[in-house]
């Protein structure tokens, strides 16, 4: 699944991290980039550990941490701290398959499931630069609004197009779900949601919200690990 998560932060918070990463020093993305993604990958970042690249990842984090929609589809156990990168010139990322295991800066390890894109330009800012994810369905073009974020299975195949105008500033991560199989974890997000649209309508007290608020725990309890 390829979700898309709107508005995850305003646009006065955008307008701020720009301000701060429009100034920063930038370097080659190729650093940080191993195997098959190094030959591939042309575009830049700034330093994982840098003052700014913590700060403005943990606010990302505490916004994500306390947003429901992102909660209940990434059931996220591990999140690696955000990185920042941009893309002018003409830069691009070839297809690549992210890493399966990442080291996090604490020397821990964790599993890939989940990649993120949060945007920080906006489509009008620059041409080209559209995120294109293989699926089962063929390939999808993913280019959203400054401040939303988009979700999909850290196993695809997938790739940044040129950018030929303007820069395409993004942060990206990844995060290791308490729920590893892509379907099971699909199924608890659409259950869980069907399950608050029910809530709403009928009232946490009624009959059937009960019993398939407990299905989705227990589902839970089975496919979950901690
Ligand atoms: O810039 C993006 O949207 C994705 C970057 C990416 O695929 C990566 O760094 O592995
Ligand atoms: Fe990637």
């Amino acid at each position: 699944m390829l979700l898309p998560i709107n508005n995850v932060l305003d646009k006065k918070t955008v307008e701020q991290f720009r301000t701060a990463l429009d100034k920063t020093t930038w370097e080659d993305g190729k650093i940080t980039a191993g195997g098959q993604a190094k030959q591939v990958k042309v575009n830049q970042q700034i330093q994982d550990q840098s003052d700014l690249a913590i700060e403005l990842g943990n606010h990302i984090l505490k916004v994500l941490g306390r947003h429901p929609q992102f909660l209940s589809a990434a059931l996220p156990k591990k999140i690696f701290p955000p990185k920042f990168n941009r893309y002018n010139n003409a830069d691009h990322y070839g297809p690549h398959v992210d890493n399966a295991i990442m080291h996090l800066p604490d020397h821990q390890i964790m599993r890939t499931d989940l990649s993120c894109t949060l945007f920080l330009s906006d489509p009008k800012e620059y041409d080209g630069g559209e995120l294109v994810i293989e699926t089962t369905y063929g390939a999808q073009q993913v280019k959203l609004a400054a401040g939303d974020l988009i979700l999909y299975p850290s196993t695809s195949l997938h790739q940044v197009l040129k950018v030929t105008k303007g820069a395409r500033v993004c942060s990206f991560f990844w995060l290791e779900s308490m729920v590893r199989d892509n379907q099971q974890r699909e199924m608890l997000y659409t259950l869980d949601q069907s399950i608050q649209t029910l809530t709403i309508e009928r009232g946490a007290d009624d009959n059937e919200v009960r019993h398939l608020t407990g299905i989705y725990h227990n589902l839970i309890r089975l496919w979950a690990s901690s």
